[in-house]
């Protein structure tokens, strides 16, 4: 199977004023590599500033890298071709209130993309929109609410839904489900499950939250200080990992080393 999405290299490099005159430089991002195929979740896991959200910033393209390059379904993405990447590539933010524009209505805002990347007529778009909206558990008359108006779980669902507007290959989710409470949590996980099943959409989740990974990907790949100290099925490296950081970060969150009974007697969902 070709892999969906492929990374090659992918580097990035920040450079900071230091005195009066001087500069620091910081490798957030150094020479990563990965690829993942249809239909699968990758999670990229690391503690603070190890170069999650650097990472995904540059695969999404609101980043350039230094060095490297990206491939989605055999097409490479260029840095400012936002028009090619944006209906292959899509990402949905930690904080879903800042990434809408509260004076405009759902349906102007799941109507963006499709109005500047598509020919679609109005009554096509619309129809477009009334869909994406079930598909996520919203209904039509949502299309006339302001975000203002919703509850939490249900921006999540708008985000969710102008992710997925223009078909996408690949979502990728920065820390996405973070300020939900559980209960909510699992009810868009379940929702983002049943979606990527339906549409054979490829995940890439960056996160610290190590025991949600656990359930919903197939292959993690562990950062520290821009480089991936780690990679591979997501049960075998939890379950016997070779790094001291991937040992750190499964002993601070299941409290020892994942064996197989603790493995299997975990039963905390996200
Ligand atoms: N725009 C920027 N300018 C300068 N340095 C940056 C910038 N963005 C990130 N960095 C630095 O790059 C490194 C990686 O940061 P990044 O945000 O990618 O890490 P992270 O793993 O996503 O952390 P967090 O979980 O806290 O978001 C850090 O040292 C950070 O301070």
């Amino acid at each position: 199977m070709n892999p969906v999405l492929k990374v090659r290299n992918l580097s990035k490099c920040f450079q900071i004023p230091k005195g009066l005159f001087g500069h620091i430089m910081i490798e957030a991002v150094k020479s990563v590599s990965f690829s993942l195929n249809e239909g699968k979740t990758l999670a990229i896991i690391g503690e603070n500033g190890s170069g999650k959200s650097t990472l995904a910033k540059m695969l999404v393209g609101m980043m350039s890298p230094d060095e490297g390059d990206i491939w989605v379904e055999e097409q490479k993405l260029e840095y400012g071709d936002y028009q090619t990447r944006c209906k292959l590539i899509r990402m949905i933010f930690q904080n879903v209130d800042s990434s809408f524009d509260p004076r405009l209505k759902i349906g102007k805002i799941l109507d963006i993309p499709l109005k500047q990347n598509t020919t679609l007529s109005t009554s096509e778009r619309e129809v477009l929109i009334y869909d994406v909206l079930k598909q996520v558990g919203l209904s039509a008359e949502h299309a006339s609410y302001y975000p203002s108006v919703m509850a939490a779980g249900q921006k999540q669902r708008v985000a969710l839904a102008r992710a997925l507007i223009l078909q996408p290959k690949v979502i990728i989710f920065d820390e996405a489900l973070t300020a939900l409470d559980i209960s909510m949590r699992s009810q868009i996980i379940n929702l983002m499950l049943s979606l990527q099943e339906e549409h054979k959409l490829s995940y890439v989740y960056v996160t610290q939250d190590i025991g949600m990974m656990k359930h919903i990907s197939d292959q993690i790949l562990v950062m520290h200080d821009g480089e991936v100290v780690e990679s591979g099925n997501t049960a075998e490296v939890l379950a016997s990992p070779l790094s001291d950081i991937t040992q750190k970060l499964v002993q601070s969150y299941f409290g020892e080393a994942l064996t197989a009974d603790t493995w299997r007697t975990d039963t905390r969902m996200f």
